[in-house]
């Protein structure tokens, strides 16, 4: 009897045991599955969310899927988001903000700013397009690039194959208009080369002029203002310096479809021509207007034949910022002195980007 009490017991051991281990299999596999699921999400979350978005806190991987030589100074660089990107910010920025973007080189951990254009490649005719309203491209980003013999970062650029992933941050905003979130969007259509000749424009309120004085890439400053979705309202006058207008490449005719349609009125200076603003001033005093004053928002009435700039934008290399507006010191914008100084504008209606 008592050794049947032992075997019952025993074997009732023997269950539990079995029992247990059965048990510690199923945790050990349950906590497993749950481990394999969270690992998998984890992974998810940073290929599909996390840093992939671009923004100014951390760098978004991208591919650069365009090099394109201009001349032996310029060049074309089209980067690819390695995942799309959700928000436009084309729409987003528009006109009323000019924007640009960092880019890491990771060897020497610096950052330089370059100025995306609405603009993609089209790959089978090697041409550009403007991207059309509500349209990312998935993120694409196009620029125009000078690179300089010492240049850290620009140097670098050029010479990377495509293909190859390098990191940028941003937007960052590097100058803001009035924003009117009751304005009708200005379109583009002459930009695909459409004929619109037929279309009067009319807005809800009358747009503003302004003067933008550039030099060299800096360009990219007046293209982004004037081939963004909804483009600027008012017209530009734009004092262009550079060696030869050629080194813009396919931009060239960007500027003359809007100098066509009025909305750019455009003053070339070509060292390259012996038309200098450095070495004569006198050349471009005469063309440069005094500042109209800002009104503020009045109802549309009509889109006038003459440009009354209410500001001035000066965007390029600091002896030129400083011939066109006085010296720029760092992050302070100085007195408005050189032409714009001597033609009556003042800290007021000047901006040296
Ligand atoms: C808001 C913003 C937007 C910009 N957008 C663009 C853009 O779209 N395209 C573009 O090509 N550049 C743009 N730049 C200029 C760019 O950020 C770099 O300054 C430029 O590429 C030179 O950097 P680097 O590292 O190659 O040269 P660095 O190592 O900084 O300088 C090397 C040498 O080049 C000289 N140098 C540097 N910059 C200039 C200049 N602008 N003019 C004359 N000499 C210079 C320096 O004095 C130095 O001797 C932008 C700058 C800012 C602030």
């Amino acid at each position: 009897m008592v050794r049947g009490r032992v075997l019952k017991l025993s074997t009732s051991l023997i269950y539990q045991h079995k029992r247990s281990k059965g048990f510690k299999r199923w945790v050990t596999f349950i906590a497993l599955g749950f481990g394999v699921t969270g690992v998998g999400c984890c992974y998810y979350y940073s290929e599909h969310y996390y840093h992939t978005e671009l923004s100014n806190e951390y760098f978004t991987k991208y591919r650069i899927s365009y090099k394109k030589d201009i001349d032996e100074s310029h060049f074309l660089l089209e980067l690819t988001p390695l995942k799309p990107q959700r928000t436009n910010l084309w729409s987003a920025m528009a006109s009323y903000n000019l924007w640009s973007v960092e880019v890491k080189q990771p060897d020497i951990m610096v950052v330089r700013r370059y100025t995306p254009l609405p603009l993609e490649v089209d790959t089978v005719n090697d041409k550009l397009e403007v991207l059309k309203d509500g349209y990312n491209a998935n993120g694409k980003l196009l620029f125009y690039i000078k690179n300089y013999e010492n240049g850290e970062v620009s140097k670098w650029l050029r010479r990377l194959p495509t293909d190859r992933t390098i990191e940028v941050r941003g937007p960052y905003v590097d100058y803001e208009f009035p924003r009117d979130d009751h304005e009708v969007k200005r379109s583009r259509s002459f930009l695909w080369e459409q004929d619109d000749s037929g279309f009067a424009e009319r807005f809800n309120h009358q747009p503003f002029d302004i003067s933008m004085f550039t030099a060299g890439t800096a360009i990219v400053t007046a293209l982004q203002l004037l081939l963004t979705e909804d483009p600027f309202k008012g017209k530009i006058q734009l004092f262009h310096s550079c060696k030869d207008i050629q080194e813009l490449g396919p931009l060239i005719k960007f500027l003359y479809l809007c100098e066509q349609k009025k909305r750019l009125q455009l003053h070339m200076f070509e060292s390259s021509k012996g038309n200098s603003i450095r070495y004569d001033a006198s050349k471009i005093e005469p063309l440069i207007s005094r500042p109209c004053s800002y009104v503020g928002s009045t109802p549309f009435t009509s889109i006038e034949d003459s440009i009354k700039p209410v500001a001035s934008l000066v965007c390029g290399p600091d002896g030129y910022i400083t011939t066109i507006s006085g010296m720029k010191y760092d992050l302070a914008q100085g007195p408005i002195c050189g032409l714009l100084g001597s033609k009556g504008w003042n800290n007021f209606n000047v901006y040296k980007l």
